[in-house]
């Protein structure tokens, strides 16, 4: 049976596959993107013939960065993407900033700023977002919180608010959302919704792309039902398994 991880658990592999010096978490980053967009397309072959429109929320740690990194190769395979950063880009850790900054060389990146972020002709985020949305069908990659998710997402009320969009707008259902390691909002450690009870305060999710081993969050509580299909995405951690034990 393969074992759920917890965050700690996946840490500590992480953390001794760079210490060997063998892998970087530059490396690691990049396979996890990779894994993404290949999840997308073999979750939605489909999307393959033709390019498409990918919107990419990023947060404003390494999961944001994984987000840069699907971001950057959907636009090699001739997609329109948006990102959108929630986060200071100054504050990036160092893998997502150089993501980041790989990613601005090729496509803007506009700030969430919650709650008054207004696109270009002023429209604020919701209708924007809920227009563009509704017109396109795009791709939504939630890469706001991985498993470095401490305390309620609620800050994020636009987002929230698009998920109640998805709700109340059934058209909107096949929107495809596709979440980086976990749905922001779950605890990979529980399945819980951080911080609150309000299923709102969470990102749902058509496709988890999770790396290494699903974590206890994708099988349990709020988590199995807003995971969607959970794939797992081998990202080479493998001969570090032994240092999934908690160091005391
Ligand atoms: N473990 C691995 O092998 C790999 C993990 N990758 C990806 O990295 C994320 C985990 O990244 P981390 O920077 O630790 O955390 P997050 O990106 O999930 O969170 C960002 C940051 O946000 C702060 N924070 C927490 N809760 C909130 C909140 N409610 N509001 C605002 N800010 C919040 C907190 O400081 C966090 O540090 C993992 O999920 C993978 O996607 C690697 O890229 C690949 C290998
Ligand atoms: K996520």
């Amino acid at each position: 049976m393969t074992e759920l991880l917890t965050a700690a658990q996946m840490r500590a592999i992480e953390e001794a596959a760079i210490a060997s010096g063998e892998v970087t978490g530059l490396e690691l980053m990049e396979r996890a993107g990779r894994g993404v967009v290949e999840a997308i397309f073999e979750e939605w072959p489909e999307l393959k013939a033709t390019s498409h429109r990918a919107v990419v929320l990023c947060g404003p740690g390494n999961n944001g960065g994984d987000g840069f990194v699907a971001a950057r190769l959907l636009k090699e395979w001739s997609w329109e993407v948006e990102v959108f950063l929630y986060g200071d880009p100054e504050n990036l850790p160092p893998d997502a900033k150089v993501n980041y900054e790989r990613w601005c060389g090729m496509g803007e990146v506009r700030l969430l700023d919650f709650p008054n972020l207004t696109d270009a002709d002023g429209e604020s985020f919701n209708e924007a977002m809920y227009v563009r949305v509704r017109e396109d069908q795009p791709l939504l990659i939630d890469a706001l919180f991985g498993t470095g998710l401490t305390r309620s997402i609620e800050g994020l009320l636009p987002i929230l608010e698009l998920t109640d969009l998805y709700a109340a707008m059934p058209e909107l259902s096949d929107v495809r959302t596709v979440a980086v390691d976990i749905p922001s909002g779950i605890s990979s450690d529980t399945g819980e919704i951080v911080g609150t009870a309000d299923p709102r305060m969470a990102v749902p999710a058509n496709l988890t792309v999770t790396f290494h081993k699903q974590k206890i969050g994708h099988k349990n509580d709020w988590g199995r039902r807003l995971c969607g299909h959970v794939v797992v995405k081998d990202i080479g951690l493998g001969p570090w398994d032994r240092y999934a034990g908690i160091v005391e």
